[in-house]
């Protein structure tokens, strides 16, 4: 199903307003400095922010519609999201977080165990599958966060820096758990600080700056015509 958002959210002095739209099975990075309000545009699909104009739509469902006054809670709109706060279950261990979501839709434990525990191989965690949340590292807490994100079948990605604190076999890993749900048909937003991630993981690059998108098309292409300084120096890093 297709992605297509227009948000608009006042947050304090940055004001938001941005489109886009990412196809089934495609992924779209956004970048931009701090403060640009990449975490923000993630909220506000998620709907944890509210629109003040605009809407977010996944093919035909309205998940929200300022015009409208309709906004669907977030926890109705079957999105895998990882932000950055990662909001895992604390005093739950690694595997039950990931199982959440598919126990909550009616997968049998043992399947939903099962299903946790190859994601969380998947992702490099699988001997803290029974780790509670509260004590993992901040790298494993967002490796987690990525793989509960996709363990529940959801219709679209969100996925806030899910390769920051990560070491380049790691991110390898993450990278392709990403990419298999992806393909699956999934069209996925993904925030991230590397341009690396953006030009392996990504069909479009999305360049955002103080709530403005200043900079969209292929990833290659954006990094070699930085339409903006912060771009340049981007990909002057990448
Ligand atoms: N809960 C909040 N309440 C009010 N303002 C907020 C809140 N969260 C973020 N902001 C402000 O909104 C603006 C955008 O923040 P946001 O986190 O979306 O940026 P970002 O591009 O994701 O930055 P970073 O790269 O640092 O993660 C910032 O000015 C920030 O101070």
């Amino acid at each position: 199903m297709m992605l297509d958002v227009h948000a608009r959210v006042q947050r304090g002095s940055l004001t938001l307003d941005v489109a886009l739209r990412v196809p089934p099975g495609a992924v779209l990075a956004v970048m931009g400095p701090n403060g640009s309000g990449k975490s923000t545009l993630l909220e506000a699909v998620a709907g944890l922010v509210p629109l003040t104009a605009g809407h977010v739509r996944l093919g035909d469902d309205v998940l929200a519609d300022a015009a409208a006054g309709h906004h669907r809670p977030p926890a109705q709109r079957r999105l895998g999201v990882a932000l950055q706060d990662g909001a895992l279950f604390g005093h739950l261990s690694a595997r039950e977080n990931v199982a959440f979501g598919p126990r909550a839709q009616g997968v049998r434990a043992a399947a939903a165990r099962a299903a946790a525990d190859a994601l969380l191989a998947d992702v490099g965690l699988a001997e803290h599958a029974r780790t509670r949340a509260d004590r993992l590292s901040g790298g494993q807490a967002q490796r987690v966060a990525v793989a509960r994100a996709v363990a529940a079948r959801p219709r679209a990605l969100l996925l806030d820096e899910p390769f920051g604190a990560l070491d380049a076999g790691t991110r390898h890993r993450v990278r392709g758990v990403v990419r298999r749900a992806v393909a699956a048909g999934v069209p996925a937003l993904v925030v991230t600080h590397d341009l690396r991630d953006a030009l392996e993981l990504a069909d479009e690059l999305l360049v955002l700056e103080a709530g403005r998108a200043v900079q969209r098309g292929a990833p290659a292409e954006v990094a070699a015509a930085p339409a903006t300084a912060y771009v340049r120096r981007v990909a002057a890093a990448g």
